[in-house]
């Protein structure tokens, strides 16, 4: 079942379907059929398929599995990695040396490329591989009706997404992302988000419609009736009947990729860019000025270019993207391990290590989500039964209507709370008819449903339950302590105002109950709030309490020992998320310091951010709200996540760098979350945060020890340059000594995070200036440590014993052989932690570049490189001295910047 009219794209349609009825495979046709036409056509019902029959159709459609972007092909990724900056930059260095006839150096380049790309392609596909198989693992559901044989009674149930076929009948509620296509059968203010498949960012709205306006051809997200695979429930519920799965949506046909966050803006992103460009400028800068300094001292020549060039490679941290990658995967393959903590956008993991803000809801996250009833009082404090009547009818009838497939816990506790044994309890005196709903949604923050009592024949009854500030404008009456009704004047507004507040500074959730009867038996057609919610009698208030999550408190610590701050968004009442605050050990700060959403609307952008810079709680906010406050924190430079559970945290989710999503969330939440904890300890966020500061401290030590060298050779190469009369380092010497330390600093994303004793811990962000200073320093001690070699090999080259050794090959091989165990050290001693602690692959990476850099000139490829096998035998020992100095000054200088190197 497809939509489209590419009949060889689509998959085949059932023969019983094309031939004596109507092609539903054309959208246009299919526009065009009543409801019971397109069930007729799909052989089904309201009841839902039959099992053994939704089994068949599984075989013949195939899996309903989202349209995902195809992996890249080998090729594809190969090409993918030659944008990476520092590729691009070396290939333009190579095309410079092509153009100047400089036929090695060009080669070398090339080479250098190919395995620079080879390299981060295989490691990129282990990432994706890495990260599909997590997302796999928080696989959507769909509630679906189906019967166990034929004629047997439908059940609703929950089924993977992928298993479901046309013909079958979903459920959708606020949260669930539309699995297929689906027409609608029914819908109570049903309102989707499809920005994906539209660019439009609003919800848009969803009703049935049994024959619908013929719409524009092909505008598929623009009919009413119908919900597409790619959109999400923003508020309300519907039932529908699947018209599309797997590669016959729209959204598969359009070959769009999933909806997916931009990432454009994280702080990864912008780190890794300034990392990438400034170490390009530096470049760049180098290989200027050999050739200005050059073309001083010796006049121009075009045989500078080659040299400026391999400085410029020199100094490339090539493989900088394939460190980053595995890096990154190991993390997050640790995290899911480990912590049960599942990344699904890699980057993320970075992100989290820089997290300097974390934004998190209240219900659901801090607490657990599962109220239980406290108390019913009447408009004057009282307890008062017939008020949780009202609520329980509110909620019994919205939840009815409007085909929730999962109860809200508010309704859930107050149902329960309405009477165990009482067989309805939403209908307590048997007599009532549901007419209509309006279900909850966090904007409103009230939820509405229309009765008919059989007492009071020509009149319906409209019973409204939420927010207390929501649900009091809408009154103009109140019931009185004698059971009749006033007016609701200013000061009885302002003291039930009062009361309200009292009980949320309890800790108790309070929802205000209301009514009026209307005459008229029917509700008038096209109900909506505003025509609903007006005029009603307040009746009264029903409080539930709500118990904090477990792990919540040890979580909060655990965060601000982390130098994490934690600010609470919260749709809830102010009073209420101020005490659970306090209640889990956070300082909400002194009362009346709670920001409410509604306040939040009259800042601009700035007064918000130095509010959100020191307040700690934000109420009564809509998903709009939290999302501005994300925003802000972000725009004034500190990394922010988003902790949350609920469709009404999704804007706010995809606002923050990094957003979280608790177990338990809503589909569309999970769906938009980059990290999901799929265990109950929310202590887990904590470890996750070390895990994505532990990674960065890997890649940063990577730069670290690349960039000392890099640095550190340059600056020799430059000075022998404008020394010697010869090139200080052949181009195939480059291209050997740049694999040797390129495969040898892939062992940093192997590294192990070891515990800083005493060290700051805090967010951690790769910036390239804080590294600068560290990078020029070292980087100045390994050029002194060449420059020492070069020394004592001009030395030993001056004496006698040295005359008809070739002073080319014997002085390439000097510096090659200094090189690689130099290289090795600075791996050893600038590693932080423990040297004795190094995981294996680092202790390989150490031990490889010794023998490679001792045993390569002596062996019998050491002419083909330009080496000499005959170096003099005084050379060791002076190059042994050389060593112990530079380690000395390496330890020295580490010791002194001890608390710099655990930092970063
Ligand atoms: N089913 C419901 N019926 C009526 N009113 C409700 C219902 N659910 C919530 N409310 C009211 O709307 C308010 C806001 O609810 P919302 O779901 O936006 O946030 P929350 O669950 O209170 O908190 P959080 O944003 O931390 O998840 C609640 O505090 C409550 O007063």
């Amino acid at each position: 079942m497809a939509w489209g009219s590419e009949a060889s794209a689509r998959p085949a349609a059932p023969p019983q379907l094309t031939a004596a009825r109507p092609d539903t495979t054309d959208p246009a046709v299919l526009s065009r059929l009543t409801t019971l036409e397109v069930l007729r056509a799909l052989e089904t019902s309201p009841r839902g398929l039959d099992e053994p029959r939704a089994q068949r159709l599984l075989e013949r459609y195939g899996e309903n599995t989202p349209p995902t972007a195809h992996p890249p092909g080998r090729l594809r990724r190969f090409a993918r990695s030659l944008r990476d900056p520092f590729s691009a930059v070396l290939l333009v260095l190579g095309v410079v040396s092509a153009a100047v006839s400089a036929w090695a150096t060009a080669a070398v380049i090339t080479v250098l490329v190919v395995i620079s790309c080879v390299l981060r392609s295989a490691g990129e596909h282990r990432a994706e591989r890495a990260a599909a198989g997590l997302r796999e693992l928080v696989a959507a559901t769909a509630t679906v009706r189906r019967r166990p044989a034929p004629g047997a009674e439908p059940r609703v149930r929950e089924l993977p997404v992928d298993q479901l076929v046309p013909g079958d009948v979903v459920l959708l509620g606020p949260g669930d992302v539309v699995p297929a296509d689906v027409r609608l059968l029914r819908a109570t203010g049903l309102t989707v988000h499809q920005p994906a498949l539209t660019g439009e960012s609003a919800p848009v709205t969803r009703n049935a419609r049994d024959t619908p306006d013929a719409p524009p051809s092909g505008d598929l997200p623009g009919q009413r009736h119908l919900c597409l695979q790619g959109g999400s429930v923003a508020t309300g519920s519907g039932t529908g009947v699947v018209v599309a799965t797997g590669a016959g949506t729209f959204w598969a046909r359009q070959s769009r990729p999933v909806p997916r966050r931009t990432t454009g803006g994280t702080v990864f992103h912008q780190a890794l860019g300034g990392v990438s460009w400034t170490l390009i400028r530096l470049m760049l800068c180098a290989a200027a000025l050999v050739l200005a300094a050059h073309t001083v001292l010796r006049g121009p020549a075009l045989d500078t270019v080659p040299l400026a060039v391999a400085v410029a490679v020199a100094l490339t941290p090539e493989m900088l993207p394939v460190v980053v990658n595995v890096s990154l995967a190991r993390g997050a393959v640790r995290l899911a391990r480990e912590h049960a903590v599942m990344v699904r956008r890699l980057p993320a993991l970075h992100d989290l290590g820089a997290m300097e803000v974390l934004c998190t809801d209240k219900t659901g996250t801090l607490t657990r989500d599962r109220p239980v009833l406290h108390s019913a009082l009447d408009p004057w404090g009282r307890p008062d039964p017939e008020v949780l009547g009202w609520a329980a009818v509110n909620a019994h009838w919205t939840l009815h209507l409007a085909e929730l497939p999962a109860p809200d816990p508010l309704d859930e506790a107050i149902l329960r709370a309405g009477g165990p044994g009482d067989p309805d309890p939403g209908d307590p005196c048997g007599r009532l008819t549901g007419l209509a709903a309006l279900p909850f949604d966090p904007v409103r923050r009230r939820a509405t449903a229309v009765v008919r009592e059989p007492d009071h024949p020509g009149t319906h009854t409209v019973v409204v339950k939420g927010a207390v500030e929501e649900v009091l404008p809408c009154c103009t009456r109140l019931r009185t302590e004698a059971g009749g009704e006033r007016a609701l004047d200013e000061a009885r507004r302002l003291e039930v105002l009062a009361l309200a507040e009292r009980q949320a500074s309890a800790g108790l959730r309070l929802l205000a109950v209301a009514m009026a009867r209307r005459p008229g038996r029917t509700v008038p057609a096209g109900l909506t709030p505003d025509s609903a919610e007006r005029e009603l009698t307040l009746l009264g208030f029903v409080a539930l309490r709500d118990e904090l999550a477990p792990g919540a408190a040890e979580a909060l610590s655990a965060l601000a020992r982390q130098g994490i701050a934690v600010k609470v968004l919260t749709g809830d009442h102010p009073a209420t998320a101020a005490r659970a605050c306090r209640d889990l050990g956070l300082d909400p700060g002194p009362p009346g310091t709670v920001v409410t959403g509604a306040h939040t609307e009259t800042l601009d952008d700035a007064e918000l951010a130095e509010l959100a810079a020191t307040r700690t709680v934000f109420a009564r906010c809509t998903p709009a709200h939290k999302a501005r406050v994300v925003e802000v924190l972000r725009a004034a430079g500190r990394p922010t996540g988003f902790l949350g559970d609920g469709v009404n945290d999704l804007p706010a989710l995809h606002a923050a760098d990094v957003g979280i999503c608790p177990l338990g969330a809503a589909d569309v939440t999970r769906a938009g979350a980059d990290v999901v904890l799929a265990g109950k300890d929310l202590t887990a966020i904590g470890r996750a945060v070390t895990c994505g500061r532990d990674t960065t401290r890997n890649i940063t030590t990577y730069l670290r020890v690349v960039l000392s060298s890099n640095l550190g050779n340059v600056i020799a190469m430059m000075v022998a340059g404008l020394l010697l009369p010869f090139l200080p380092m052949l181009p195939l010497q480059v291209l050997v000594q740049n694999l040797c330390f390129d495969a040898a600093q892939l062992a940093f994303a192997f590294d192990r995070a070891e515990p800083r004793a005493g060290a700051r811990d805090g967010p951690t962000v790769l910036r390239p200036r804080a590294f600068t200073a560290f990078v020029l320093r070292f980087g100045a001690l390994n050029a002194a440590a060449d420059l020492g070699t070069f020394a004592a090999l001009g030395w030993l080259l001056s004496l006698p014993s040295a005359a008809g050794l070739d002073t080319h090959a014997v002085f390439h091989a000097g510096w090659f052989t200094e090189n690689l165990l130099t290289q090795a050290l600075v791996i050893w001693l600038l590693r932080p932690g423990s040297a004795r602690r190094m995981p294996p692959p680092l202790v390989a990476a150490v031990a490889g570049l010794t023998a490679i850099g001792l045993l390569l000139p002596l062996s019998p490829l050491a002419p083909a490189l330009g080496l000499t096998a005959t170096l003099p035998g005084a050379y060791y020992p002076l190059l042994g001295v050389v060593l112990v100095v530079y380690a000395g000054a390496l330890g020295f200088i580490r010791a002194r910047y001890r608390g710099a190197i655990s930092i970063l």
